[in-house]
């Protein structure tokens, strides 16, 4: 269960409603939002940095109330929601919009609306591997994925020259797609535990691993919902995602319209690739990440 953060009896003047009088004088609207971000790492960290800033939330939620005058209290708290999932910590919100001077024509106290929404970001997941079984620790990975991320494909196996690192084995790399629920961070820790649970080890940067899984991109950059970020555990998109023949050219094999934001711009990855040295990139073994055969 994630822990949760509630911020309530945010109140403001708006302009939204069906009637004209509504539009033209406006009246109070107060919004509830429970957040649902996990508090851990704010918890030992006591750092602002790791978890949501109320005081700002509170800021976009007045703005919204104060914005555009909308017909239904529904489409109100559906922006709120919305607003309030950008912020790449929040797993799901929900939020209650209430309306105590309604003209309702009988005497009531209130009436409120209550949406809830998870996020659904798309994310691009890199795999590697050198070391032992290569391909059945890569089929047993995407499995182990289905716990982070709902997948959508899956890339075809490529085999690939080592790029940087000391004098190491071929690798064998592969490109997951799909959606998740998770906000980034928690995201990169369930990726973390899946390389342990495969005897990954970090000694030599670069080196050869038994499992690597990267965090290529969180969201999506046509609808600019990608989170970009460089914190100290986590930089998004990949920094080094652009330039890497072993993630792109799989990629690209499942997703011919793929875009990665490079520096803040949002590029193609037909392009990018073929602005890259693709030799030491060939196909590797033809088998099915998700289906076997084993
Ligand atoms: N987008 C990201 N995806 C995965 N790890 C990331 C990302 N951004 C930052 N990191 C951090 O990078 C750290 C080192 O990761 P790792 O040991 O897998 O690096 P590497 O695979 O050797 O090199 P590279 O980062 O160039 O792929 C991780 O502990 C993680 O916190
Ligand atoms: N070919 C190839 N080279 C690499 C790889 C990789 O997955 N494939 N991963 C690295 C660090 O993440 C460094 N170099």
């Amino acid at each position: 269960m994630t822990d949760q953060i509630v911020l309530k009896g945010i109140s403001a003047h708006g302009h939204h409603g069906v009637l004209d009088f509504e539009k033209r004088d406006g009246q109070t609207f107060v919004v509830d939002v429970t957040m649902h971000v996990d508090l851990v790492p704010a918890g030992s960290s006591d750092d602002l940095a790791d978890t949501v800033n109320y005081a700002e939330v509170a800021g976009d939620v007045v703005a919204l109330i104060e914005g555009e005058s909308l017909d239904l209290i529904e489409a109100l708290a559906a922006r709120i929601a919305d607003k309030v999932l950008t912020r790449p910590l929040v797993e799901g919100v929900e939020v209650v919009v209430h309306k105590p001077q309604a003209p309702v024509g009988h005497p009531f106290t209130d009436v409120q609306v209550r949406v809830s929404r998870e996020r659904q970001a798309l994310v691009v997941i890199a795999l590697g591997s050198n070391v032992g079984s290569s391909v059945e620790t890569l089929h047993d990975a995407t499995v182990e994925l289905y716990g982070l991320i709902d997948i959508t494909d899956v890339s075809p196996v490529v085999e690939t020259d080592p790029v940087g690192g000391p004098d190491q084995p071929v690798y064998l790399n592969a490109v997951v797609t799909g959606t998740t629920h998770l906000a980034p961070s928690s995201l990169l820790a369930g990726l973390h535990e899946i390389e342990l649970a495969h005897g990954r080890t970090r000694e030599v940067r670069w080196g050869p691993r038994t499992l690597d899984l990267d965090l290529v991109q969180y969201g999506d950059p046509v609808f600019d919902t990608d989170v970009v970020m460089d914190s100290t555990t986590l930089t998004l998109p990949h920094p080094r995602a652009h330039e890497r023949a072993f993630v792109l050219v799989p990629w690209l094999r499942i997703e011919p319209e793929a875009v990665l934001r490079v520096d803040g711009s949002v590029r193609r990855v037909a392009d990018l690739v073929a602005g890259l040295d693709t030799s030491g990139v060939r196909p590797g073994p033809d088998v099915d990440l998700l289906e076997g055969p084993w």
